[in-house]
């Protein structure tokens, strides 16, 4: 399948606002402020930027995009400044030649991405404090020991698929008695959750709540800082992150710019893969399993310099990330998806597969 490059940014802003549509008595209602996230996901037509450098052109688009919203009050700008009008309006000023989604993240546990179609999905995020084993995992295995994880889960809504429009409070009222049931507990005495993998952790609250939420577009769980999976009521993805240390040079970069010069990055790289469920295991595939998979490219990237990698054509993001699909595709014939950030504010997802949710900050 062709991959399609996202171009990725992240920006901020401070200001104010007042959410008249909210009922009654919301503390919202009041004049109240924020430090507002801004991510942007852009496919970008060829010549839009120089090459190798697309990341930049598309932060300066971006932070004179939101220039007007810094430091303001957003009431004088729209009448209702919603996380979702907000989103609407960034991506309607930007006006990029390609595909964008636009996430606007008002709190750390709350937030809305417009995806490529214009559909804005409310996020929540939760968490709760749980014990749990692996039953099925083969001997040895350190997730057979008992063992526990602060769970992070997102749940995503859909606001062009339910007529009622859901906000974060009614999220958090539909999540509030789940919490109760898996806080400060062994997951695998909680009935449907003998085997608490995340994929059937995220199954099970699926099941929970999609006659209430008609909307709901994904459950996430985040089950250790590195990993976890997203359900949409069929499809099962996960993710893996690791981190790498690295040099390079950008010889494609534009005559004078500083990158050009032997330079270094602490990067992120998150690899994202489709697959059906195992039965038995009721995992797609183990976490630890693609971080092995992966370790022959991970010593080649770790404390390297990579635009000396063999068969390297460009050491920017979209460069290497080729570069790592190209010698990972065959081991691990799941992949859909490749992360890679050098600095925490830009970076590329290359994708041959659905591109899913974005994960919040
Ligand atoms: N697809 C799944 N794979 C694994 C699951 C799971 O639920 N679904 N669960 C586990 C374990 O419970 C484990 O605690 C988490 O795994 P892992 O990412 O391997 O954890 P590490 O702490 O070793 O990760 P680092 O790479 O050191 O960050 C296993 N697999």
């Amino acid at each position: 399948m062709t991959a399609r490059v996202f171009h990725l940014a992240l920006a901020h802003f401070e200001a104010a606002r007042r959410l008249p549509n909210l009922p009654e008595g919301h503390p919202a209602r009041r004049l109240h402020g924020h430090g507002f996230l801004v991510r942007l996901r852009a496919e970008l037509p060829a010549g839009w930027a120089s090459p190798g450098v697309e990341e930049d052109a598309l932060k300066a688009a971006l932070a004179h995009c939101i220039e007007p919203l810094d430091h303001r009050d957003l009431n004088t700008l729209l009448p209702t400044p919603s996380d979702e009008n907000l989103a609407r309006w960034v991506r309607d000023r930007l006006a990029l030649p390609g595909r964008a989604c636009v996430g606007i993240q008002s709190r750390h546990d709350q937030g809305v991405d417009l995806d490529g179609v214009g559909h804005a999905h409310l996020w929540r995020r939760f968490r709760f404090e749980s014990a749990h084993r692996l039953p099925n995992v083969p001997p040895g295995h350190p997730c057979g020991r008992m063992h526990g994880h602060g769970f992070e889960v997102i749940l995503h809504a859909d606001q062009d698929r339910d007529d009622r429009g859901v906000d974060g409070d009614q999220l958090a009222a539909l999540w509030a008695p789940l919490h109760a049931e898996l806080h400060q507990t062994c997951l695998n005495d909680i009935p449907g959750l003998e085997n608490p993998t995340s994929e059937l952790l995220a199954r099970w609250i699926w099941v929970r709540l999609a006659s209430e939420l008609p909307g709901l577009s994904w459950v996430t769980v985040q089950e250790t800082a590195t990993a976890g999976c997203h359900f949409d009521g069929l499809h099962y993805r996960i993710w893996k992150e690791q981190r790498f240390e690295a040099a390079l040079c950008l010889r494609h970069a534009p005559a004078g710019d500083a990158r050009r010069r032997l330079h270094g990055h602490s990067y992120l790289l998150r690899l994202h893969l489709t697959a059906p469920l195992d039965q038995v295991l009721g995992w797609t595939l183990d976490y630890g399993e693609v971080k092995r998979l992966f370790q022959p490219l991970y010593v080649r990237l770790d404390h390297h310099r990579l635009d000396l990698l063999d068969g390297v054509e460009s050491a920017d993001p979209g460069g290497l990330a080729r570069w790592i699909r190209e010698h990972i595709q065959t081991d691990l014939p799941e992949l859909d998806r490749i992360d890679l950030y050098p600095t925490p504010d830009h970076g590329v997802s290359l994708c041959w597969g659905k591109l899913g949710p974005a994960l919040p900050v």
